[in-house]
């Protein structure tokens, strides 16, 4: 297969050339820029010098269309221009961006504050969560790989709401992230002074997943409360962790909400139920395409405490884009994805 990554110099685009680089079905990775066209790879990143000299190329409609697959991991908006003319003409295409994801256009121009795409590839696309919409994926024109956050919340939440064994009426949930989940443009959100040494909220009731993780749980699981969703930055490179608070629904136990968990991923290679546990943290995915999912009652207030673990960059981003690569292709969705997590 021929791939093609346009916005490669950004963290997702690495993450992806680090993960196809071992992809066994993968002969050529063309690297896409808008801004450095005919810069030299490893120059600009020298981890990849002898691995990938080749000079950044022009993002040209006529070049991608030759190429079997394209990732696009640029920025909110890019997408909404750069991807239509290439639907259904060859390549197949999986966006990293939320351009695609939300199919209400107004709710994207809402939280997003940007021009929608138009609604005939808004039907188009296909939520690229694959645990929960796999075959849509397999005859998906294009996909729409989910948001970092949500891939955690929907993981975990998902198979409880859709079995009614917590209430969906009250959810709160509050995620933390590492920063490289901001991208690799610094800013003053994301200067080392300022994320060193603290730990901030962000975003606070405006965060661009609030619809997105909405839309999916009512579309899985026919929950369509609004929710409580918090962000955080803290002092790391990689990882998401997010916490979620829920009522127990009426005699439902701390075991049913495992064996519901464990039911509904038994055949899902990349989500883990953690049982019996003192501690979780985002170092047991590092590096990984892995979700770990841990619950625990509170017998006090029979509110239920759910928790779910990624890598922002793999199953958040690059490591899932492959994994729905795979499925378009009919391979196993494991391929040049099943490194085990790094932890130190
Ligand atoms: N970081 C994360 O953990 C996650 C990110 N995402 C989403 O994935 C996308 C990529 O994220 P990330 O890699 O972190 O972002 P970065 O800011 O690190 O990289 C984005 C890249 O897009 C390219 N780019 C910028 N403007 C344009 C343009 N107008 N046309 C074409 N290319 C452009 C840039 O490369 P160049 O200048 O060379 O063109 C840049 O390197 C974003 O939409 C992000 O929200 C989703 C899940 C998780
Ligand atoms: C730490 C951090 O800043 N994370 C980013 C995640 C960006 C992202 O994944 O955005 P889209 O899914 O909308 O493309 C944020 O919270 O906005």
């Amino acid at each position: 297969m021929k791939v093609g990554i346009i916005g490669a110099s950004g963290y997702g685009g690495l993450e992806l050339i680090r993960l196809l680089h071992n992809h066994p079905e993968i002969e050529q990775i063309d690297l896409f820029t808008s801004s450095e066209v005919g810069t030299v790879f490893s120059e600009k990143y020298p981890h990849l010098v002898t691995i990938h000299d080749q000079p950044m190329q022009a993002i040209e409609q006529e070049h991608i269309r030759q190429l079997d697959t394209v990732f696009f991991s640029t920025p909110a908006g890019v997408t909404t221009s750069l991807l239509p003319p290439l639907v259904g003409v060859g390549p197949k295409l999986i966006d990293l961006a939320g351009d695609f994801r939300l199919k209400d256009p107004s709710l994207y121009e809402e939280w997003y504050q940007k021009d929608a795409p138009e609604m005939k590839f808004l039907e188009k696309s296909v939520y690229g969560l694959p645990e929960w919409n796999k075959e849509q994926i397999k005859e998906a024109e294009f996909i729409a790989n989910p948001g970092c956050y949500p891939t955690a919340v929907l993981l975990s939440l998902l198979p409880l709401l859709k079995n009614e064994l917590i209430d969906g009426s009250q959810l709160v949930i509050d995620a933390k992230s590492g920063v490289s989940g901001a991208g690799n443009k610094p800013s003053a959100v994301t200067h080392f002074s300022e994320t060193n040494e603290n730990f901030s909220i962000y975003k606070l009731h405006q965060h661009q997943h609030i619809p997105e993780i909405e839309q999916a749980m009512n579309l899985f699981a026919n929950q369509p409360e609004p929710i409580t969703f918090t962000t955080h930055l803290v002092p790391m490179t990689r990882g998401i962790m997010a916490t979620s608070y829920a009522k127990v629904n009426k005699q439902v136990t701390e075991k049913q909400l495992l064996d519901c968990l464990r039911e509904t991923y038994k055949e899902s290679p990349f989500v883990r139920v953690l049982t019996d546990i003192q501690k979780i943290g985002t170092k047991q995915v590092y590096g990984s395409n892995y979700c770990d999912i841990h619950v625990k009652v509170d017998p006090r207030t029979n509110r239920a405490t759910i928790v779910a673990v990624i890598d922002n960059l793999v199953k958040g981003a690059s490591g899932q884009a492959i994994q729905n690569m795979n499925i378009l292709y009919g391979l196993d969705e494991t391929t040049g994805i099943d490194n085990i997590p790094s932890f130190i």
